[in-house]
C-alpha cells in the first residue's frame, strides 16, 4: 500500500522521537528500515501501523489517515519482538485471531511455516522459548499477507538457521504476493541483499532513502599510499579513513566520473565498494557521537 508521511512528529513529553519526517513507500516493495539505537525505528512504525498518534504532521496509507481507523489497520501488519506475542493460550488460538483480524490470512500457508520452524499448533505460547515466539510472531506477520507489512527485529531472537528459512520464506512468497515490507533490523550484512529501497533514520530525522543498489554506488573505498589517497580525495565528501602501516583507506561518499576514476588508476590507487553496513554506519555518526 503507498504510504505518505508528511512533516511527521512524534513527541513522548518533552523528547522528540521522529522530528519532521517526510517521505513516500510505493506499493510493493521491500524496505530497509535502519538506524542506531533510540534513532526511531519503533517509533516510526508504530505510528505507520497506528499504534500511536503523531504529534503533528501527517500520515496516509493508500490515502487514509491511520490513527483509529480499523478497517484500514486490518490491512497494515506490525510484527515486534519476541515479548509481544499475544499469550492467548496454544498457537492454534493465536492463528484463530489472526484469522478473524486478518482479511487476507492463509492458514495453508501459516501451518506450512510452522512446520518449517518446528512449531505445532498445541504448543502452549506462554511456555515457548524466545526463539520460538519470535518465529510464531514471523508467521502470523507473513501469513496474514497485509498489504503493508512491517517487521520491526521480530527475528532477533531466532537462530541464524530459522533467520535465513525466514528470508527465503518472504522472498518466495513476496514473489507470488507482492506487498510493502518494511524490515527494520540492526542484521544489516544478513538482510540487506533483500532490501529494494533503505531508509536510514538518525536522531528521529530521516537522512537517506534512496535505491539500495544506487546508495551502494555512492560509496567508494580508495586505498593506496597515504599521501596519494589524501590528494586524490581532497575536497571529497570523505566519510572516515583506515590506516595500515604506510597504506591508507578511504571511505568516500559521492559519485565518481570517468576522468575520477581515470587519475585514481594513474596514482596507482585501487577503488572498491563499501559494504552497506559500513556506508550506514558512516552516514549515522561512525562510533563517537
Ligand atoms: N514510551 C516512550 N516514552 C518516552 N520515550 C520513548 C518511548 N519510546 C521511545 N522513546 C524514546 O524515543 C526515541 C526513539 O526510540 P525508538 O524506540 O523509536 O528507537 P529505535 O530506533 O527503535 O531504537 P532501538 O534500535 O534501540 O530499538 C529514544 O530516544 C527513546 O528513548
Amino acid at each position: 500500500m503507498r504510504t505518505d508521511v508528511e512533516d511527521l512528529v512524534l513527541r513522548y513529553g518533552e523528547a522528540t522521537a521522529l522530528d519532521r519526517m517526510t517521505f513516500s513507500l510505493a506499493e510493493n516493495k521491500i524496505y530497509g528500515l535502519l538506524g542506531r539505537n533510540g534513532s526511531g525505528k519503533t517509533s516510526l512504525l508504530s505510528v505507520l501501523a497506528g499504534f500511536r498518534r503523531e504529534t503533528s504532521g501527517r500520515v496516509r496509507v493508500d490515502g487514509r489517515p491511520v490513527f483509529e481507523n480499523g478497517a484500514l489497520t486490518r490491512e497494515i501488519s506490525l510484527i515486534r519482538d519476541a515479548g509481544e506475542t499475544i499469550d492467548i493460550g496454544t498457537v492454534g488460538d493465536v492463528f484463530y485471531f489472526a484469522e478473524w483480524l486478518r482479511p487476507r490470512w492463509d492458514g495453508a500457508f501459516a501451518r506450512e511455516l510452522l512446520d518449517l520452524f518446528g512449531l505445532k499448533p498445541k504448543m502452549n505460547v506462554k511456555t515457548m522459548s524466545k526463539g520460538q515466539r519470535s518465529a510464531l510472531g514471523v508467521v502470523v506477520g507473513l501469513a496474514g499477507r497485509a498489504p503493508l507489512t512491517m517487521f520491526d527485529e521480530a527475528y532477533l531472537g531466532m537462530d541464524a538457521p530459522s533467520r535465513y528459512a525466514f528470508y527465503d520464506a518472504l522472498l518466495a512468497d513476496y514473489a507470488e504476493h507482492p506487498r510493502t515490507i518494511i524490515l527494520s533490523t540492526h542484521l544489516i550484512e544478513e538482510i540487506g541483499a533483500l532490501f529494494e529501497d533503505v531508509l536510514i533514520i538518525d536522531r528521529g530525522r530521516l537522512v537517506v532513502h534512496e535505491d539500495r543498489d544506487t546508495l551502494l554506488s555512492r560509496g567508494t573505498s580508495v586505498t593506496g599510499p597515504a599521501a596519494q589517497v589524501e590528494a586524490f580525495t581532497a575536497g571529497m565528501n570523505v566519510l572516515g579513513t583506515k590506516e595500515l602501516g604506510p597504506t591508507r583507506s578511504a571511505a568516500v561518499y559521492g559519485e565518481l566520473d570517468e576522468a575520477r576514476r581515470r587519475k585514481a588508476a594513474e596514482a596507482g590507487l585501487e577503488l572498491g565498494p563499501i559494504s552497506l553496513q559500513d556506508l550506514f554506519v558512516h552516514l549515522t555518526g561512525g562510533t563517537s557521537r
